[in-house]
């Protein structure tokens, strides 16, 4: 850029200090040959209407030259900014790629995987769900434990905490269910067993969202709230219980009309936080009343693991 501001800047001078060297000249040559019939004074007029249109030509160039070099300068400094903010762009879309990178750093201490949900064949209403849940990746956890309990085989899954285990074991339920199309005249297909009363009520509020586009039913039976409600639900129908052991004792043994004949799948979530929570003598119980599921799922939490594994 700094050429083309030279050459806009020099050129005039240039041309006019050539035509003043010209005029220079031919004054100098007239003054040696004077012409036999010259006229002195007219030559002289001629010069100075020459000089006075000269100036006026140097004038409207500078002009010119001016107009254009803030023309050039005022494209160039368009130029800049638009490169200003391509490269901020630039910059923040690296920072993006970077971001994500830095999540699907799969072996490290990322909890992405490369897996998308949709490469899993699931129900339009599932993946519907999913999407509408912001999730396009599979956490390490979700591509490892999805695909074995959707082909029905039991799972043991240990995770760190906060690394999805919930969608891990709530999508095969969800897509048990529908593939077996479960009405509420079928009672509970899937049972979801949690530690504590919280927990149950977080997933029990995930499998709401994931739920959402199919028919199948849900309910949550939890300690402390009121018996005689959740026994009403259970009665008329519930497809995937999330439930705490106490209460879904509880319900096993007094809850007349609660259809758990049909199981297919039992979801334990955090069991080693079952079993630390004294819930070991509830759990042989359960067992006892549960028919054999086809399908089983146990979740346990390692805290400071490095790899999430399913055996
Ligand atoms: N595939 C995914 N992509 C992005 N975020 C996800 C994905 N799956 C789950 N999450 C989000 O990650 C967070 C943790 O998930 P989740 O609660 O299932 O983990 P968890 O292992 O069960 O944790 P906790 O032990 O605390 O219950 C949630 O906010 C959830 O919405």
């Amino acid at each position: 850029m700094a050429v083309v501001e030279e050459k806009i800047s020099k050129s005039p001078s240039l041309e006019d200090s050539k035509k003043k060297r010209k005029r220079k000249r031919n004054r100098a040559s007239k003054a040696e040959h004077p012409n036999p019939d010259n006229n002195n004074g007219r030559e002289e007029e001629k010069h100075e209407e020459d000089d006075a249109q000269a100036r006026e030509v140097e004038i409207k160039d500078k002009k010119n030259n001016n107009k254009k070099s803030k023309k050039l300068r005022s494209e160039e400094d368009d130029e800049q900014e638009e490169r200003g903010n391509n490269e901020e762009e630039e910059e923040e879309q690296e920072g993006e790629k970077e971001e994500i990178k830095e999540k699907m750093n799969i072996g490290g201490s990322g909890i992405m995987s490369t897996e998308s949900f949709e490469s899993l064949g699931l129900s339009e209403p599932t993946i519907k769900a999913i999407k509408e849940m912001g999730f396009q990746f599979m956490t390490q956890i979700q591509a490892r434990a999805i695909p074995p309990l959707m082909v029905g085989k039991d799972v043991l899954g240990a995770a760190r905490t906060g690394s999805g285990k919930t969608l891990a074991f709530l999508v095969p339920a969800v897509e048990l269910l529908y593939n077996v199309r479960f009405t509420p005249r079928n009672g509970t297909g899937v049972i979801v067993i949690c530690p504590t009363r919280e927990l149950a009520i977080q997933t029990h509020a995930v499998a709401k969202d994931l739920l959402k586009y199919h028919s199948q039913t849900l309910g949550l039976v939890i300690g402390g709230s009121a018996r005689r409600g959740e026994a009403e639900r259970i009665v008329k129908g519930v497809n995937l219980l999330v439930a705490t052991p106490g209460r879904l004792l509880d319900h096993l043994q007094n809850t007349k009309g609660f259809i758990y004949k049909n199981l297919k799948c039992l979801m334990i979530d955090e069991a080693d936080r079952i079993l630390e929570a004294n819930f070991e003598e509830e759990m042989k119980q359960i067992i006892k009343y549960l028919p054999k599921v086809n399908l089983l799922a146990v979740y346990i939490v390692i805290l400071g693991i490095y790899m999430d594994y399913v055996i």
